[in-house]
């Protein structure tokens, strides 16, 4: 788990719209970490799965279909459903928005979108990505004018306590969504080739499963702790006519950088077209 400043606080109840994916991976994590408990959580869904879900994990966080029947909205409201129907959830129970800190985690939906169908500019809107379920988050946020600093506070509170988490400039915030957000599933089936590969040379797979996935963690932690670039750290690993400069002429006679790069692009770019 990363190691931060702010994993040991705790944070005020929390009402969680969208329990999916990504609502499951911030909040899982957050109870994990112990920052906030499932007493003071409130879980909205209309998925009866999805409600069953979250009471079978947690059993003493409360469960409601809509939000019209939450009685006491708590302070800060996580917002993780998907970017078309935020507008029908905000105009779906408006009085319960009122002086609460709005969390919104959806691709592309920009604050001013927020601000205007919510009805208030109290709004932080964060990119987080899935690993967040680990305490391996990659988080960026932004604030609208009406988020006070400790709204701000709250919100790093939440997102370091699940990895780490960095304040950009809204017009950011799509690239930031096509790498870091997105970039876990490139991720994946990165270490899902690799392991194919190694079924393709002779290995067993659950063997070239455990290869792949302690080489690329191995690889981005050496990254991360010696700061060196990740060109010197190949260089490293390619001997002179040897197998790695081997492989690496076949992925680039494959162009997977300039895959890697527009894919991210290319993801940035629909962010701004769900905005
Ligand atoms: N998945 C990821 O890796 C990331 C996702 N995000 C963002 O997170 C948000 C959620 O994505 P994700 O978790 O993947 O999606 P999911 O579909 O897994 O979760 C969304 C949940 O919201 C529920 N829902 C639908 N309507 C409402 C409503 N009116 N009130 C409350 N809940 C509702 C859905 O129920 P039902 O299924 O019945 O419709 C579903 O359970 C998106 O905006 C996405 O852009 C951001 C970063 C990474
Ligand atoms: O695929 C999506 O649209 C969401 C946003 C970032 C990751 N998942």
């Amino acid at each position: 788990m990363t190691e931060n400043s702010n994993a040991s606080q705790s944070l005020p109840p929390l009402c969680l719209i969208g329990g999916g994916q990504m609502g499951r991976a911030i909040v899982g994590g957050l109870i994990q970490a112990g920052t906030i408990r499932p007493d003071d959580l409130v879980v909205v869904d209309p998925s009866a799965q999805c409600r069953q879900w979250w009471s079978d994990q947690h059993p003493s966080a409360k469960c409601h279909a809509s939000v019209q029947t939450v009685e006491t909205m708590p302070p800060i409201v996580l917002l993780a459903v998907k970017p078309p129907i935020m507008q029908r959830v905000a105009q779906s129970a408006p009085k319960q928005w009122a002086g609460r800190l709005l969390v919104s985690v959806a691709a592309g939906i920009t604050l001013n979108s927020m601000q205007a169908w919510f009805g208030h500019d109290r709004v932080i809107r964060v990119m987080p990505n899935t690993p967040c379920l680990v305490g391996e988050g990659a988080s960026a946020f932004c604030a609208a004018a009406g988020a006070t600093d400790e709204d701000q506070g709250h919100v790093k509170t939440m997102l370091e306590a699940v990895g780490i988490a960095i304040a950009v400039d809204e017009k950011q915030m799509n690239a930031v969504t096509g790498l870091s957000g997105s970039g876990p599933a490139y991720v994946f089936t990165i270490i899902e080739g690799l392991a194919d590969g190694g079924v393709l040379a002779g290995l067993p797979r659950d063997l070239a499963m455990q290869l792949a996935v302690q080489t690329v963690l191995g690889a981005a932690t050496m990254v991360k702790e010696t700061g060196q670039h990740p060109g010197q750290l190949k260089d490293a690993v390619a001997s002179p006519a040897g197998t790695t400069i081997t492989g690496l002429n076949t992925l680039e006679r494959r162009a997977v950088r300039a895959a890697m790069a527009d894919a991210v692009a290319a993801a940035k770019q629909r962010g701004d077209e769900l905005g």
